[in-house]
């Protein structure tokens, strides 16, 4: 088991398999049924997670459909949420030339062991014995030192394409925490952490992950990313107009969600389960692929600050409804999952509400990221 977060990036010399070129799937990425979550395993696209519009003028009840969405599902879809369309065409046009590069030069900007940036297979890989079909990319910040490495003499526009995301994500992720934190009756001056001195949201901390799942010759018995919870408050999902994205719901198993041009995916994480008391699942979702299509997706995982602790909001306390978790930082937060894994949130777990957990289970027993 690693004991560091950055212990569950090693593997990168797996990444050397080129996935866009192999016409067989290898014995290295063939799952089979006796592994948890199979991806073949039923689908169910009968109900999915709600889509909320988040235009203003609308008469819509926001708050109101994003609570239910957070309850019920841990996710939801948005339109009308004010970032442009050729700020997704761009972000596209990026991914795609990164993940076009031949793999000798993609491998320049490998993650380095102890690192957490750069270019390799999926983060969770470590912790299963089959590798998944796809390749990442992680940002934190600038990318202009593995720009540089990967476009010797050309990076500028693939860093201002990069920045000018990380830019319009923080804006929304920032809109969207008070949008599920105000459905549960929280408001600024319950948060102070979160706000400036002049009432003004505080950046958190962020990771932006470039996901590339190729075109796979065998897509029932392959994996584009195993399941698992974000270890964040929220991650807003780009998934470019071609299916992959799964959640799980106790009942339904997993259920697909389809992408709709123009709209983005949100998902509730481990760290807004937390501050929520239990009342939000982190929702434990995966990325299948398919033998047609090369599909892209873009995570924009929002955290806190490392050092900032994260412990169930008062408010959201009392004698009926206890603290169920103690209070950690995101940095202590994301070395339990590097080293517990599916156990992390029941690593820092006081105890088990009365009533059971609102969401569909609590998570042990099931490969969380
Ligand atoms: O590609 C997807 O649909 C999911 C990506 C994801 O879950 C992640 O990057 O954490
Ligand atoms: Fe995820």
């Amino acid at each position: 088991m690693p004991s560091r977060i950055s212990d569950s990036f090693k593997g990168q010399s797996q990444t050397r398999l080129d996935l866009n070129t192999i016409k067989e799937l290898p014995e290295s990425h063939a799952w089979t049924s006796s592994d948890d979550h199979y991806p073949s395993e039923n689908s169910c696209n009968f109900e999915s997670i709600p889509v909320i519009d988040l235009d203003n003028n609308s008469n819509n009840n926001v708050l109101e459909n994003i609570g239910h969405a957070c309850k019920k599902w841990g996710a939801f879809q948005i339109i009308n949420h004010n970032v442009s369309e050729r700020l997704f065409q761009d972000i596209e046009v990026a991914g795609k030339s990164l993940f076009s590069l031949p793999m000798q030069q993609k491998l320049k900007a490998s993650r380095s062991p102890e690192g957490v940036t750069g270019y390799g297979v999926a983060r969770i890989s470590s912790f299963f014995s089959k590798l998944m079909w796809s390749e990442g990319f992680t940002i934190v910040g600038s990318p202009i030192e593995h720009a540089r490495q990967l476009w010797p003499k050309d990076y500028k526009k693939f860093c201002e394409v990069i920045e000018e995301y990380e830019k319009e994500m923080e804006k929304l992720a920032g809109r969207l925490m008070w949008l599920m934190l105000g459905s549960l009756g929280i408001t600024k001056d319950d948060v102070k952490w979160a706000v400036g001195a002049k009432g003004e949201s505080k950046g958190g901390c962020a990771a932006l992950q470039l996901n590339s799942y190729p075109a796979c010759p065998d897509p029932d018995r392959a994996m584009g990313l195993a399941a698992h919870t974000d270890s964040t408050i929220l991650t807003i999902l780009q998934q470019n107009n071609t299916s992959g994205l799964q959640v799980f719901q106790e009942g339904s198993g997993w259920v697909t969600v389809p992408p709709m041009p123009g709209a983005l995916v949100v998902n509730v994480g481990d760290l807004l389960h937390i501050l929520s008391n239990g009342s939000y699942p982190s929702v434990l979702h995966r990325a299948v692929v398919n033998s047609t299509r090369h599909r892209l997706s873009v995570a924009y995982l929002y955290g806190r600050p490392s050092g900032l602790k994260v412990s169930p909001l008062p408010k959201l306390v009392d004698q009926r409804h206890p603290p169920l978790y103690r209070a950690v930082t995101w940095s202590e937060y994301l070395r339990s999952k590097a080293k517990h894994f599916d156990k992390a949130l029941s690593s820092v777990r006081l105890c088990v509400p009365l009533s059971g957990f609102a969401d569909a289970k609590d998570h042990d027993g099931v490969q969380v990221g």
